[in-house]
């Protein structure tokens, strides 16, 4: 029996909930597809005549492109850019009809060799893979093999991008197994490569790609996704990935990333998650010459129509997946902070704002105990006044607020540092709303134009770096740090974050942050730094650094507002898988002098920060389980909660 399933041609007709995987699409054409295809096709075949060779390289693509014969390229209908209209449903068979390369074709079926004899017979598997059958650890040691085989980082993500196509228990294992050695590989910093060179390294569709020209159908691309009723997505609109700005729909590689992450560093089903890049155009100039760039091939539509792409989008995926938590990642500044605030009633979050401002909060915590510095006397300077800047510095507010200080005791203790220096009131610019709240009013008339004449001025105990800019904490500004700490008494030791990713936008390294402090600086960053071995005689030191990332925060906070089935995701929630998070090192990592849990100790995190959210989310009345679910959980308490999450999560083992 088929698994078939309708989608409307109609965008308004509801999505029809699938039960199964989808192995092999019998069929899937459409008649805009089918012009589509007759236009490539002579395009091609044209410049097949222009070069007899058929090799059709980069130059020529550059000069058709140049010559606008790439238009005709396009991949919309000759209607150009209407509702898509879509003639016949995609028709799936189902995981236990499915057999031979059915099987074999569908990540989520498909255990490569770890099918056993029984299995073999009764899906028609016989000779279609080796004859041995193997453990998954057997898989996993030859997978491992390769990548150690591979030389450089975007190989090794190549390798693994195209296993998490082949096999996603197989993939998943690796990477729960090895997850400080791979999450560098499918996270940060290697995905920022990866988003840089989208373009010529696509293979593949691993996600939605949803472009402003076919704004009207939104939820029937939605429901082109073969997965069914997922439960998240991460969606960016590539406007500043990472810190390395404006990437278009290459950007996309975020969205796959974090969504790896949710799998492997919170175990919700690969099944149940959904990457989502919306194409608004670029104003990335290299991408826009670039003839093998994949995204629509003109500047950025004005902020105006990018928001009323966006509201289309949340209205879609509102009829379509009602149940569907989004997470907004990598918008730039100004689109993070106002649809954070215009969808406050939806259920999302903003990942760069919340999740950064949650995760630095819940390191800020542990690193101002190890400080000597009491937190009453502690200043902070931000460099960089983001999304990522304001939205950290508002999160260690609330910290402030809640131990007993007033708004306005609490703002005083943060300095934030743009391109134009220390943001004051009466600076002479106009300040972008969200950088209002922290602009200093007791500066009396002066301007500090520099870092470096900031930190002279505050004498600050925290220095955090959100700028994405590489080596902005020079070392003058990290040496000018750990005087004004010294400056309060012996034993004191300076906080330093610097936090942009990938690696090549941190703000210092950590090497140069325990020479230039003496090895006293508590030290956290964005992407993972190695070890740091220091030997002066016969003394030999290893530093440990820490890695300040959102990924000890929105895998857990995801899971938890799925877990306790939360109309919305509220302040009190993300403030308390800060808290969460920061109560979750071990003896060990404490005495390592760590401020956040090793990271093969993400996934414990994470049930602990899902355990507390899904708490929060029923003492904020956004739970919408039931109440007797709630009154035998209290009854069981922490650990057999603790232990009802682990049993929801998705940890393949065969
Ligand atoms: O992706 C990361 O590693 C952290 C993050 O959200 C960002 O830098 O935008
Ligand atoms: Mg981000």
């Amino acid at each position: 029996m088929s698994a078939a399933y309708n989608y409307s041609t109609s965008v308004s007709e509801a999505a029809t909930p699938r039960s199964s995987s989808p192995a092999s699409m019998v069929s899937s054409r459409s008649s805009t597809s089918d012009s589509t295809k007759r236009m490539s096709i002579s395009s091609a075949r044209r410049m097949t005549e222009q070069n007899p060779l058929s090799s059709i390289d980069i130059q020529t693509l550059e000069a058709n492109m140049r010559a606008q014969s790439l238009d005709t390229l396009r991949g919309y209908a000759t209607n150009h850019y209407g509702e898509v209209h879509q003639d016949r449903p995609t028709e799936y068979v189902s995981k236990e009809t499915a057999t031979g390369y059915q099987v074999l074709r569908e990540p989520a079926w498909n255990k490569g060799t770890s099918f056993t004899p029984e299995d073999r017979l009764k899906r028609n598997l016989s000779g279609l893979i080796p004859h041995t059958m193997e453990t998954l650890e057997t898989q996993c040691a030859r997978a491992m093999k390769m990548i150690n085989s591979r030389s450089t980082n975007i190989d090794k993500y190549l390798y693994l991008s195209s296993l998490k196509s082949t096999n996603t228990d197989l993939f998943y294992r690796l990477l729960i197994d090895n997850v400080e050695q791979l999450m560098p590989l499918v996270y940060t910093p290697t995905i920022g490569d990866v988003c840089l060179q989208y373009s010529t390294l696509y293979t593949r569709p691993e996600a939605l790609y949803i472009s402003i020209k076919q704004r009207k159908s939104i939820a029937t691309l939605l429901r082109n996704w073969p997965y069914a009723n997922p439960s998240i997505c991460v969606v960016t609109d590539g406007s500043r990935i990472l810190g390395l700005g404006d990437l278009g729909v290459n950007g996309v590689g975020i969205s796959i990333g974090k969504l790896a992450l949710y799998t492997g560093a919170a175990g919700i089903h690969p099944e149940k998650t959904l990457p989502i890049v919306l194409d608004c155009g670029t104003n990335n100039e290299t991408n826009l010459h670039d003839p093998l760039y994949l995204g629509l091939r003109q500047k950025r539509v004005s902020m105006a129509d990018q928001q009323d792409f966006m509201d289309e989008f949340m209205a879609a995926v509102k009829q379509v997946y009602p149940n569907m938590l989004v997470q907004f990642e990598d918008f730039d500044t100004e689109k993070a902070f106002g649809y954070l605030e215009r969808y406050k009633k939806e259920k999302c979050f903003n990942d760069d704002i919340q999740g950064t401002g949650a995760v630095v909060l819940a390191g800020y915590i542990g690193a101002v105990n190890l400080s000597g510095v009491p937190i009453e006397d502690q200043r902070l300077v931000f460099m960089g006044a983001g999304s990522a800047g304001v939205g950290v510095a508002k999160q260690v507010m609330e910290y402030y607020t809640r131990r007993g200080l007033s708004e306005q005791q609490a703002r005083e203790k943060f300095y934030l540092v743009d391109t134009r220096g220390l943001v004051t009131k009466d600076r002479g610019d106009k300040l972008a709303e969200h950088k209002k709240i922290f602009a200093r009013t007791d500066n009396n008339g002066h301007q500090f134009d520099t870092l470096e004449a900031v930190i002279e001025y505050v004498k600050p105990t925290a220095l955090i770096g959100l700028t994405a800019t590489f080596g902005v904490f020079t070392e003058s500004v990290v040496r000018a740090l750990k005087v004004s700490v010294d400056a309060g008494g012996m034993g004191r030791r300076p906080i330093l974050f610097p936090l942009s990713n990938p690696l090549t936008k941190a703000e210092c390294t950590f090497e140069q942050a325990i020479n230039w402090t003496d090895g006293t600086a508590i030290f956290a960053s964005g992407s993972p730094f190695s070890p740091y071995t220091t030997k002066k005689g016969d003394s030999v030191t290893t530093y440990y650094p820490n890695q300040g990332n959102n990924v000890y925060v929105f895998p857990g906070l995801g899971l938890g507002a799925i877990l306790a089935q939360c109309s919305r995701v509220t302040d009190d929630m993300v403030y308390t898988a800060a808290a969460a998070l920061s109560g979750c090192l071990n003896k060990e990592e404490i005495q390592m002098g760590l401020i956040y849990p090793k990271v093969q100790r993400v996934r414990d995190a994470s049930v602990v920060v899902a355990r507390e959210v899904m708490k929060c989310a029923r003492r904020d009345g956004v739970s919408t389980l039931p109440e007797e679910t709630w009154v035998e959980w209290e009854e069981w308490g922490d650990v057999a909660l603790t232990k009802w999450i682990q049993k929801q999560t998705y940890d393949p083992k065969w």
